[in-house]
């Protein structure tokens, strides 16, 4: 989407046809910072450290981190060692796992001399998909804002969402924000309630910056806000992304989203959340038990970064050195609580009826 009038993706084949290019997103909101992948080892420790992150984006960056890997050995031990490399980057986004069961499917059956060429043309099929997919998302979005905006006339619609499933979460327009963005850009008048996002504030940092750089009206709040507004009428809908939904319609999320979710249905708000197809998982029946929850390190709750009034980059600790930690970096929000899944096909109920019926080929790969 547009950064002050240019627009951007957050992920990119170079001009020398082969190397990558990468948003840092470590480095946002005070540092806009492009790092460069050459391996398949950088793609792997880009995944891991999130330089990169969101569901879509993970993908999207181990699809060419196979091609990278196919230039440096594209033989069938190589295929093996560069899929076992990047599939354990991160556990909890599915779309990891399609992205590099994707590749795989294309690479395993062909010449290792044709490997590195078809690895990146399929890795550029992937991308390209991801964009397409998230304009449907938009579309389907819309139609939801464009409800309620008409019985608010002249009025804002409020929308809350949590972490960032914007176009940095994805290649381009996000999930979660790509109706937003559709909504702004068709001129209706909408708001959003950006939850920071402890702990690693990826609503403060990252969706933040996207909206105020596109010109979408926001306002960050705590995390432990998004109730009180619901209470009082001030949250027309909410609308979160997800990182893999089960085959019943549970959703993964960032942390809280849980809670957001409880706090909507108490509320009477609509709690919907945006997907791509390739975030379904049909392989896992019940996701509050199965789902796996990545635990990240308790540094990104001890410590936090920002910019001094000198504009230095520091980091401070802010919990007692012998203080434990626990730091679970998603939740399950059970497919009760949940309105509807925007997909590229429609608006869905959460269920695995609805699911399988709109996304016949998910069902087939899930029982692969
Ligand atoms: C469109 S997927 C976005 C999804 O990914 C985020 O997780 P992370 O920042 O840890 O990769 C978060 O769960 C978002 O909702």
């Amino acid at each position: 989407m547009k950064v002050d009038g240019k627009h951007f993706r957050s992920i990119w084949r170079e001009r020398d046809g082969w190397s990558v290019g990468a948003i840092d997103q470590r480095r946002l909101p005070h540092e806009f910072v492009i790092a460069r992948l050459t391996s398949c080892e950088d793609a792997a420790v880009a995944i891991r450290d999130m330089l990169v992150r969101g569901a879509p984006l993970i993908g999207a960056t181990a699809a060419y981190g196979m091609a990278l890997a196919m230039r440096e050995d594209a033989s069938d031990a190589g295929l093996k060692r560069a899929y076992d490399t990047l599939v354990v980057a991160r556990p909890t986004a599915i779309n990891l796992k399609w992205a590099l069961d994707e590749m795989r499917a294309t690479l395993a059956p062909i010449d290792p001399l044709e490997r590195a060429e078809a690895a990146y043309a399929r890795a550029d099929e992937i991308v390209e998909q991801d964009v397409e997919i998230n304009r449907g998302i938009a579309g389907n979005g819309l139609k939801l804002i464009e409800a309620i905006a008409a019985k608010k006339p002249g009025q804002a619609v409020n929308v809350l969402t949590h972490c960032n499933a914007g176009w940095l979460a994805t290649v381009d327009w996000g999930t979660a924000t790509a109706p937003i963005y559709l909504a702004h850009e068709r001129g209706l008048k909408i708001h959003v309630w950006v939850d920071e996002t402890r702990p690693r504030n990826q609503g403060a940092s990252l969706t933040a910056w996207e909206l105020g750089h596109h010109g979408v009206p926001h306002t960050v709040i705590p995390d432990n806000t998004g109730g009180h507004l619901m209470q009082h009428g001030m949250v027309d809908l909410a609308i979160v992304g997800t990182d893999r939904v089960a085959a019943n319609g549970d959703v993964c999320n960032k942390i809280g989203t849980y809670l957001k979710a409880l706090a909507a249905h108490d509320n009477g708000v609509p709690f919907y959340v945006a997907l791509p197809s390739p975030t379904i998982d049909f392989a896992v029946h019940d996701g509050v038990r199965d789902i796996p929850i990545e635990q990240r390190s308790g540094t990104e709750v001890t410590d936090m970064t920002g910019r001094t009034a000198d504009g230095r980059l520091e980091t401070v600790r802010i919990v007692p050195e012998n203080s434990p930690v626990a730091n679970y970096a998603f939740d399950v929000t059970p497919a009760r609580l949940v309105t509807g899944l925007i997909t590229e096909r429609g608006v869905l109920k959460a269920d695995r009826d609805s699911l399988a019926s709109a996304f016949p080929e998910r069902v087939a790969a899930g029982t692969e």
